[in-house]
C-alpha cells in the first residue's frame, strides 16, 4: 500500500515502537496530559493486554496506535514505517489496509445480517477473505443469515469480531471487548480474538479493566497516570477457557 512499508511488521519483527509518546488534550484553558512520555515495542504475533486504572491513557495510546489520533509529542513506528510522519491520507490508508477494532458496543448495522455487515468491509478491503469464512473463524457461520436483534450480545460482538478480522488486518485493537459481557460469552469472544491471533498471526492488543483476562497474554502493560508503570512478560499465557472472570 501507499506509503505505509509492511517490513519489520512481519513474523519476529515488532509490530508497533513508540519512543516518548505524549498527548495532551486542551479544551479551552484546561490541558489534560494523557500520555507522559511513553516508550514501548510491540512484537509481531503477540497479545498483549493493557491494564490500568480509569483515566490512565490506555484507550489514548490505542487510538494513536490505530491511527484514529496523533500524538503531541514522540515517534510511533509501524514496523520500518514512522507513523508520526504521515499525513492524514496514508495515515488513512495505514489504518483501513492494517488495522481491524473492536469496541465495546458492537456498532453493527441493525437492518443488516451477520453476514451482511461482515461484507461492509470485504467488498472494500484490499486483500480480505470471503466473509462467511471470517464468520466460520469465530464460530457463527450458522448464524450468518440473523439480524444483530437476533443474536446474544456475546454472538454480536463475535460478529464484530468477525467484520474486524475479515480484512486480514495485521493488528486487532480491542478496547473493552468484554466489557458488556457475561463471563461464558466473554470467554467466548476472547477464544475468536485467540483464534485469529493463533491462525491469521494477527497482533492482538485488549483494554480491559477485568485483570484476569492478562493470563491469556504474552505481554501485559500496566499503566498508571499516562505511563507504563510495569511489563510484565508471560512464558506461558493461558487459554482463554482457563480464565478466572
Ligand atoms: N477527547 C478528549 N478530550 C479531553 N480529554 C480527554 C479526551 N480523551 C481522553 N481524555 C482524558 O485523557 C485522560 C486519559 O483518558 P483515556 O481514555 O486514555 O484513559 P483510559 O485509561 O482508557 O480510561 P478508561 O479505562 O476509563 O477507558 C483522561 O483524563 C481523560 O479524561
Amino acid at each position: 500500500m501507499g506509503r505505509v512499508s509492511t517490513a519489520g511488521a512481519g513474523a519476529g519483527g515488532l509490530a508497533f515502537s513508540a519512543e516518548g509518546l505524549g498527548k495532551v488534550y486542551k479544551t479551552g484553558d484546561t490541558e489534560v496530559r494523557a500520555l507522559r512520555g511513553v516508550d514501548l515495542a510491540i512484537p509481531t504475533g503477540e497479545i498483549l493486554v493493557l491494564l490500568g486504572p480509569s483515566g490512565s491513557g490506555k484507550s489514548t495510546l490505542l487510538n494513536i496506535i490505530g491511527g484514529l489520533d496523533r500524538p503531541t509529542s514522540g515517534k510511533l513506528h509501524y514496523g520500518e514505517t514512522e507513523l508520526t510522519c504521515l499525513n492524514d491520507a496514508d495515515l488513512t490508508r495505514f489504518r483501513r489496509d492494517h488495522v481491524g477494532f473492536i469496541f465495546q458496543f458492537y456498532n453493527l448495522i441493525p437492518s443488516l445480517t451477520a453476514e451482511e455487515n461482515v461484507r461492509l468491509v470485504t467488498d472494500i478491503a484490499v486483500d480480505p477473505m470471503p466473509a462467511a469464512d471470517a464468520l466460520a473463524l469465530v464460530g457463527l457461520l450458522d448464524r450468518r443469515d440473523h439480524y444483530p436483534a437476533q443474536l446474544s450480545g456475546g454472538e454480536q460482538q463475535r460478529v464484530a469480531v468477525a467484520r474486524a478480522i475479515a480484512k486480514r488486518p495485521s493488528v486487532l485493537l480491542c478496547d473493552e471487548p468484554t466489557g458488556a459481557l457475561d463471563s461464558a460469552t466473554g470467554i467466548r469472544v476472547l477464544e475468536a480474538l485467540a483464534q485469529a491471533n493463533r491462525e491469521l498471526g494477527t497482533t492482538v492488543v485488549i483494554i480491559t479493566h477485568n485483570a484476569g483476562i492478562a493470563a491469556m497474554a504474552d505481554r501485559v502493560f500496566r499503566f498508571l497516570d499516562g505511563r507504563i508503570a510495569r511489563i510484565e512478560v508471560n512464558a506461558q499465557p493461558a487459554q482463554p477457557s482457563a480464565i478466572s472472570w
